[in-house]
């Protein structure tokens, strides 16, 4: 690393709190060790997570979907894993690419580990008030079999649902029933998750309106997830019998989350789209060498 000072942001969706890191030419090694110092709440800047902005056609795992997306979301959880996806992260990095005047609000597409995501910027509101951010998720994969989430040597069946990333998907009677989510619950056969996997806990709130907590695989309980609300919606729209796949009509879920609420939406042809908040709070400097020397 040079001795330069390196910019950052920091932006959340929803309270998924993330570090922006502009590197658009790809030219910042982040190594596991320097994420989790940055995301340390006492040590570092704290956050859930870190977004890399990079352009596409400057990583190598991007380069291919340069054409498409001209930035790259080089998303790593908190711990310094690598992870495919990141829906709030996706909202968060496209209001980066908004805030530093490298993007018009309406449409964009952001290359994602997981492919390119297309988002769509809403114009701001009176008064400065940022607008919501809608990103298209993809399709939500079901793979079969039989799932369990343990949470206080208490089983309960959860449903495998992947939005480009792993989630366990679990309902319960109460959000406290999830208990201390700052250890992952024991999700088995761990065959079925050989990656690891997010693990939403449920309960209802109304008509199409649900409620969940979270515990994030590198991250642990976070104050929202949004593949893990897509996850929640599409897992608790099968188990109220609503398929738009099969009744040819789109359905959408309120998803509130401790840090907010976020609307999603499934469409007949299995896409699945989410809109909520996006917001820039902060930025600064930091010196590398205080990374090299909280590490050394
Ligand atoms: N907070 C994210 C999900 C981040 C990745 C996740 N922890 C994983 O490892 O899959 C979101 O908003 O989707």
């Amino acid at each position: 690393m040079s001795t330069a000072q390196i910019a950052f942001l920091k932006g959340h969706g929803t309270e998924n709190d993330f570090v922006i890191i502009p590197d658009h030419d790809g030219r910042i090694e982040l190594s596991p060790a320097a994420v989790a110092r940055l995301c340390d709440r006492r040590a570092g800047i704290g956050a859930d997570g870190v977004l890399r902005v990079v352009r596409s056609a400057a990583h190598p795992e991007a380069r291919a979907m340069a054409g498409e997306a001209e930035w790259f979301m080089d998303y790593r959880n908190s711990d310094g894993s690598i992870a495919e996806m990141c829906g709030n992260g996706v909202r968060v990095f496209a209001r980066y690419l908004h805030h530093a005047g490298l993007v018009e609000a309406g449409d964009l597409t952001v290359a994602t580990r997981a492919g390119l995501r297309h988002a769509h910027i809403a114009k701001g509101g009176p008064e400065g008030a940022a607008g919501d951010v809608t990103v298209g998720m993809g399709r939500a994969a079901l793979p079969e079999g039989e799932v369990t989430v343990t949470v206080d040597g208490r089983s309960r069946p959860a449903r495998n649902v992947n939005m480009g990333n792993p989630h366990a998907v679990t309902f319960v009677d109460d959000l406290a029933d999830a208990g201390n989510l700052f250890t992952a619950p024991a999700v088995a056969p761990a065959d079925a998750y050989p990656e690891g996997a997010n693990v939403e806990f449920v309960v209802d709130r109304g008509p199409r309106h649900v409620a969940m907590r979270v515990h994030e695989r590198g991250s642990g309980e976070t104050r929202s997830c949004g593949t893990g609300a897509c996850a929640v919606m599409v897992a608790t729209a099968r188990r109220d019998g609503l398929d738009p796949a099969v009744t040819g009509l789109p359905v959408t879920y309120t998803v509130d989350v401790p840090g907010g609420r976020l609307v999603i939406s499934e469409a007949p042809d299995g896409t699945v789209e989410m809109t909520g908040p996006a917001v820039i709070v902060a930025g600064g400097t930091f010196d590398p060498s205080w990374l090299d020397a909280a590490l050394a």
